[in-house]
C-alpha cells in the first residue's frame, strides 16, 4: 500500500490501525531517505578517492582501505533495499527498537541508531521473547514491507497485562512464518532473517570457536541457518572473518546457485561458496564417477595408499647407475642411494620439498666417491686433497648433467595432478583387485570431484620445491625495503620545524616515520592486494578460513573431510546435515566417525525438529519410506497441513509414462512458483521432449516454471510441486529427498507396482 492510500476518515478503531501504520510509514520514509544520503555522500567518497591519481604511498593506502570500506558499505546498502526494515520491539521501558537487515545511525553528532541490525544484542529478544518470557518486551510487531511502502502490521502482545491494542494484533504470532511458508517459490533461496525461530536463533549466534553440528530432517532450516549463522559470524567477528574469510560448501553447483542470493541479500559478500569438487585451485571437477569408484576414491586409507605412491617414486637404483664424470665412471648403487633416501626422509619434508637435501647427499656422496679415488696417496692411503679440492670437485660435479638425470630418476619432481593421474592408470600394486577395477582409469582427461581430495591430499605429500620462488620473493622484498625507507627518509627530512620546535609528546601531528618502520612498511605494501579474501582463498590451496560452514555434511567422503581440515586449522567450523539423507557411497555414517580423527569428542551436537517446508499431508507419506528400514525412525514434525493428499497417477507401460507425467505436471503445476519433476536419469530426454520449455541438462535453470532433474540433483532445493516419477527405481535415502522437496503439492507417477511401505502409506 502506498502511504496514506487508504487512510481517509474511518471509525474511530480504523483511524487508530491507520495511524499506526501512517506512523511506520513515516519511520521508514525517514529510514529511507538517510539511506539515499548515506548511498550519495559513500559514492561521492568513493568517486574522490579514486579521483586522486598518484599520491604518496601512505595517502594511498589510506585511500585504498577507504574505497574498500565504502564499497562494502554500498553493496550492502544496495543490497538490502528491498525490505530494509522488517521488525519493531517495544520495551516496557518505553523505547522501541526498529530492526533492520543492517545497522543504520542518524546524521547527529550522537550517530544514533535508528535500525537495529538484526544480529546485534539488542534485537535478540525479537526472535526470542515469548508471553511467558518476555525478556523486557511489550510488544513484537512484523513490518511487512512491499518496495518501500509498509504493506502490514502484525503484532504480538507479550506484556500481559498491557490493555493497549493497535488493532494489528497476530493472536497466533505466526501469521507472518506462515505467509513465508506459504509464498510462491522463485527458484532461488530466501533469506528467513524476518521470521527465524528461537530454535534457529540459539544456532545462528552460537559461538564461533569450535565444532557444531546441526542435525535435523529434510525442510527444518538447516541451509537457511547456516547462512544465517554466516552472517552472524561475519558481522560478529568482522576484522578476523574479513581477512580469513567464510567458506561455505555445498553438494553441487545447482544448490549452490540456489542458496546464491541468500548472502548478499543480508548485505554480506564476504563469502566463498564451492562444491569439494572446486577446492583445488586450477582445477574444474567435469567428469564424474561411478558410485563405486567415487567410494573407493573417499576411503581414509586412499591417504596411505597415496604415501605409498610417493615413497614409491623415490627409487633405488637397479642394480646400478653409472655416470662418467672427467673421464671417470662413478657408479651409484642401491647401498649408497639408500643412506641419501633414508636421510633425506628423515627431515620429514615433503616429497618436492625434501629433493633439495637428496641433491646435497648425492652430491656429497659422488664427491667422497671421486675425492678418494684421485686423492689417495698411493704409497700411505691418506688422501692428498685439501677442503677447497674437495669443493671444487662438488661444484665440477654439480655442473654434470648425467648427475643431474641419476637424481632425476632417483627423487623426480613430481606434480599432484601427474601423480594421480599414474596412479590412477596403474592402481593395481596399491588397492585389490576390486578396487583397481572400480578406479583404474587408463587416461586423465577430466577430473571428478573424488579425485579433488586426492589431488589435495598428493600437493601435501609432494609440498613444492619453491626454492626459486624463494629467492624471488626475497629479491623482492629486500626492493621494498629500500624502496620503503626512501620513502621515510624523505618523510623525515620534510618533516617541519614548527614539529621538531616542539618537545610535546603528545603531539597530535605524527609523521610517517614515527608511527611505521620501513619494514612494516614494505609489508603494507606487499599487501597491496585489491583482491577480496574469499576472492583470494578462492586462488590459494593453502588458505586456512576463519569458518568453514559445510551443508549436507553427510554426503562428504572421509578424504574430502581431511581437504577440509587442512582448510580449517582453527577448527572453527559449523556441520549441517541429515544422516537419513545420505546417498553419497562415499559418504561417512556417523558424526563421530568423521570428527573423531580432528576433534576426538570435542564438539557440539545440536538438533532441529520442525519442517518448515513440507505438509504433514506429505511428510506422513515419505516417512514411510526411511520407516521401513527403521521402526525407530523419527521424522520432523510438519509446521504446517495443507489438506491436499499426493497424487497418484499409473501408467500402463513404459511407453505411456511420459505422456502420464505430461498430464499429471499439468494436474499439479502451480498458478505461480515452480514445479520439478523428479525422474531417473535415462529418462530425462523422453520427459523432456513432452513437457514445455523443460530441458534435460547437468546443470538445470531452477528459476524455469518447470524443472527436470534427477533425484541426487534435487537435494537440498524445493518447489511449490514435486513430481516423482518412479519412484520404484531409487535407493531409500534418494526417495526420501525426492519426496520431501515440495511446499504446496506432491504427485507420484508409476508403472508397475508401488514400493511397499509408499503404497501403505499412501491408501492409509
Ligand atoms: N524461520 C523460518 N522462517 C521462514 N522460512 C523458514 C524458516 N526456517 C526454514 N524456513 C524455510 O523452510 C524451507 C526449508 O529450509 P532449508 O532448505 O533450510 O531446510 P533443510 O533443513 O536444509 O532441508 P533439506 O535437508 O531438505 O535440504 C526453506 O524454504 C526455508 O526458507
Amino acid at each position: 500500500m502506498r502511504p496514506g492510500a487508504e487512510l481517509s476518515n474511518r471509525g474511530s478503531h480504523t483511524e487508530f490501525t491507520d495511524d499506526e501504520l501512517r506512523h511506520e510509514q513515516e519511520f521508514i520514509d525517514g529510514l529511507y531517505a538517510r539511506v539515499d544520503a548515506l548511498r550519495g555522500g559513500t559514492e561521492t567518497a568513493v568517486a574522490d578517492a579514486l579521483a586522486q591519481g598518484s599520491t604518496p604511498m601512505q595517502a594511498r593506502l589510506e585511500r585504498d582501505v577507504l574505497v574498500a570500506e565504502r564499497s562494502g558499505l554500498l553493496a550492502a546498502l544496495n543490497a538490502v533495499d528491498g525490505s530494509l526494515c522488517f521488525g519493531r520491539i517495544d520495551l516496557t521501558t518505553g523505547l522501541t527498537h526498529h530492526i533492520g537487515r543492517i545497522g543504520i545511525r542518524a546524521d547527529d553528532t550522537e550517530h544514533t541508531p535508528i535500525l537495529i541490525d538484526w544480529r546485534a544484542p539488542v534485537a535478540r529478544p525479537f526472535y526470542l521473547a515469548t508471553g511467558h518470557t518476555p525478556m523486557g518486551l511489550r510488544r513484537r510487531r512484523h513490518i511487512t514491507t512491499d518496495g518501500r511502502s509498509v504493506a502490514a502490521l502484525h503484532d504480538e502482545i507479550l506484556d500481559l497485562g498491557d490493555q493497549q491494542r493497535t488493532g494489528h494484533e497476530d493472536p497466533t504470532g505466526d501469521a507472518v512464518l506462515l505467509a513465508a511458508l506459504n509464498s510462491a517459490r522463485t527458484g532461488r533461496m530466501s533469506d528467513i532473517v524476518q521470521t527465524i525461530q528461537a530454535e534457529q536463533d540459539r544456532i545462528i549466534r552460537a559461538p564461533h570457536r569450535g565444532v557444531m553440528v546441526v542435525e535435523g530432517g529434510p525442510g527444518t532450516g538447516k541451509t537457511a541457518v547456516a547462512l544465517h549463522r554466516a552472517a552472524y559470524l561475519l558481522y560478529e567477528h568482522r576484522e578476523l572473518l574479513a581477512k580469513r574469510a567464510v567458506l561455505i560448501v555445498g553438494p553441487n553447483p545447482a544448490f549452490l546457485g540456489y542458496i546464491g542470493e541468500v548472502l548478499p541479500s543480508l548485505g554480506e559478500t564476504g563469502v566463498l561458496l564451492a562444491t569439494v569438487g572446486e577446492l583445488y585451485p586450477g582445477v574444474k571437477a567435469t567428469a564424474s564417477d561411478a558410485p563405486e569408484a567415487a567410494a573407493v576414491k573417499g576411503r581414509a586409507e586412499m591417504a596411505d595408499v597415496l604415501a605409498a605412491v610417493v615413497r614409491d617414486r623415490q627409487a633405488l637404483p637397479d642394480p646400478v647407475i653409472a655416470i662418467e664424470h672427467d673421464r671417470d665412471i662413478l657408479m651409484l648403487d642401491a647401498g649408497l642411494v639408500r643412506v641419501a633416501r633414508d636421510r633425506t626422509r628423515e627431515v620429514n619434508l615433503p616429497h618436492n620439498a625434501a629433493r633439495e637435501h637428496f641433491e646435497g647427499h648425492i652430491l656429497n656422496t659422488l664427491t667422497d666417491m671421486l675425492a678418494e679415488r684421485i686423492g689417495t696417496d698411493p704409497f700411505d692411503g691418506t688422501n692428498l686433497l685439501d677442503p677447497s679440492d674437495v669443493t671444487q670437485i662438488r661444484d665440477e660435479l654439480a655442473q654434470n648433467r648425467e648427475v643431474w638425470a641419476a637424481i632425476d630418476q632417483l627423487w623426480p619432481r613430481i606434480t599432484p595432478r601427474r601423480l594421480i593421474a599414474d596412479f590412477l592408470a596403474e592402481p593395481d600394486a596399491y588397492v585389490c583387485e576390486a578396487d583397481a577395477n572400480a578406479i583404474r582409469r587408463t587416461v586423465t582427461r577430466a577430473w571428478t570431484t573424488a579425485d579433488v581430495p586426492l589431488l589435495d591430499e598428493a600437493a601435501e605429500l609432494l609440498g613444492e620445491d619453491d626454492r626459486l620462488a624463494r629467492a624471488a620473493a626475497e629479491r623482492e622484498r629486500n626492493q621494498q625495503v629500500a624502496y620503503a625507507q626512501g620513502v621515510l627518509d624523505v618523510s623525515y627530512a620534510s618533516r617541519t620545524y614548527e614539529f621538531e620546535d616542539k618537545d610535546d609528546e603528545d603531539a597530535e601531528v605524527l609523521s610517517a616515520h614515527d608511527i611505521i618502520d620501513a619494514e612494516r612498511m614494505a609489508e603494507r605494501h606487499e599487501e597491496d592486494d585489491h583482491r577480496s579474501a574469499a576472492e583470494r582463498a578462492a586462488a590459494d590451496r593453502t588458505w586456512a578460513f576463519g569458518h568453514i560452514i559445510v551443508d549436507e555434511a553427510q554426503e562428504l567422503s572421509p578424504m574430502a573431510w581431511r581437504l577440509l581440515m587442512r582448510r580449517s586449522p582453527t577448527r572453527s567450523m559449523t556441520l549441517v546435515g541429515d544422516p537419513a539423507q545420505t546417498a553419497d557411497a562415499a559418504g561417512v555414517g556417523s558424526w563421530s566417525d568423521i570428527l573423531h580423527p580432528y576433534v576426538q569428542d570435542r564438539w557440539e551436537h545440536t538438533r532441529l525438529a520442525v519442517n518448515y517446508r513440507t505438509p504433514s499431508e506429505i511428510m506422513d507419506v515419505a516417512a514411510a519410506v526411511p520407516r521401513a528400514e527403521n521402526v525407530d525412525f523419527e521424522p520432523p514434525s510438519s509446521v504446517r497441513s495443507t489438506g491436499v493428499r499426493p497424487l497418484v497417477r499409473e501408467a500402463a507401460d513404459a511407453a505411456e509414462l511420459p505422456g502420464a507425467v505430461e498430464k499429471a505436471v499439468a494436474e499439479l503445476a502451480p498458478a505461480e512458483g515452480r514445479l520439478a519433476v523428479i525422474a531417473p536419469r535415462d529418462l530425462h530426454v523422453a520427459l523432456a521432449a513432452r513437457l514445455d520449455g523443460v530441458e534435460a541438462g547437468a546443470e538445470p535453470d531452477l528459476t524455469r516454471a518447470v524443472v527436470l532433474l534427477d533425484p541426487r540433483q534435487s537435494k537440498g532445493l524445493e518447489f511449490d510441486a514435486v513430481l516423482v516419477v518412479e519412484p520404484g527405481r531409487y535407493g531409500t535415502s534418494d526417495l526420501y529427498v525426492a519426496l520431501t522437496r515440495a511446499t504446496q503439492a506432491l504427485g507420484i507417477v508409476h508403472t508397475g507396482v508401488l514400493p511397499q511401505p509408499l503404497a501403505k502409506a499412501l491408501s492409509s
